[in-house]
């Protein structure tokens, strides 16, 4: 079933001011994401999240791992803001965004997708795509002509991305799940974010689908920080440089993907956990 919860935040026509496109355009720092202290306990008793600190660098390429449960999509959620955390702060781009509401930090510059992609589904994909470019493009204001040609711009250069031009004008509820997941991306890129958290592209994608959001994945600028969450050690080693395992909600290892897979620890916490990574890993040590 289609929720359209997360984007409908993101494309309200003249919801955002002209400060969301320039915080877009400024000063970078290091470290783009930068989480300390960060803990989330569900009521219930669940430690999701167990006092985290943790940096994602600027433009680098980083994937989170870790057995079901790990904590992984609460550590995204946290990031997107999505989730208050019970404590602990979140800093993105040098600037403290724990209070900051998960529309702001969109505006900011951070994009998301979701296990189950989000999509409009009886609009275009093209029209999935422009709304989703609306609000953090420069196009907003009165609809004029050239507002219009430079929203159509917008448009193609995220379908070919996201590698969707062919789909363009059908309903987005008529697309498979793959392609479904690529305009999910699409939209993301759309907003032009400045980080883009990836919550497991790869489930469910079938081989050729895979190969397609690699090929997607390394299409993207490099001057954008990616964090996925992903089972798929095979797709990890493909597209990530840093690796960071969580374990029952605490940081287990980080390291590039050739030295987790060595790492004694993370092959035990599969190991006795899920066993998913584990043969992926064998194929990279
Ligand atoms: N809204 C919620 N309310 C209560 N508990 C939750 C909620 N969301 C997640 N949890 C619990 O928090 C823990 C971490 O869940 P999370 O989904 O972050 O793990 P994960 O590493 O992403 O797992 P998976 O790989 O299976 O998606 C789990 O025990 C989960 O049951």
């Amino acid at each position: 079933m289609t929720d359209v919860s997360s984007v409908s935040a993101n494309v309200s026509p003249g919801s955002a001011d002209a400060s969301s496109v320039s915080a877009n355009m400024s000063s970078v720092s290091a470290n783009m994401i930068e989480v300390s202290g960060l803990t989330k306990a569900f009521s219930g008793g669940t430690l999701a999240v167990g006092g985290l600190d943790l940096t994602f660098e600027a433009g680098r390429r980083h994937a989170v791992i870790g057995p079901n449960g790990a904590g992984k999509t609460t550590l995204l959620n946290l990031i997107a803001g999505e989730l208050r955390p019970t404590a602990g702060r979140i800093r993105y781009n040098g600037r403290d965004v724990t209070r900051t509401s998960r529309v702001k930090r969109s505006r900011l510059g951070i994009a998301r997708t979701f296990q189950q992609p989000t999509v409009w589904s009886t609009l275009s994909v093209a029209d999935n795509i422009a709304l989703a470019a609306w609000p953090h493009s420069k196009v907003r204001g009165k609809w004029r002509r050239g507002r219009y040609r430079t929203l159509s711009e917008y448009c193609e250069r995220y379908l070919e991305t996201a590698g969707i031009t062919a789909l363009a004008d059908r309903p987005a509820g008529a697309l498979a799940h793959g392609e479904r997941r690529m305009l999910d991306i699409g939209m993301a890129l759309a907003a032009e974010p400045r980080v883009l958290l990836l919550d497991e592209p790869a489930a469910g994608l079938t081989d050729q689908g895979v190969e397609r959001l690699l090929t997607a994945m390394r299409a993207l600028p490099q001057e954008v920080t990616v964090i996925v969450v992903e089972h798929d050690f095979a797709f990890v080693s493909a597209v990530a440089d840093t690796v960071t395992v969580l374990q029952d909600g605490k940081l287990l290892a980080t390291g590039t993907p050739t030295e987790i897979a060595a790492d004694a620890a993370v092959r035990t916490a599969y190991l006795g956990e899920s066993g998913v990574v584990p043969d992926a890993v064998e194929e990279v040590v």
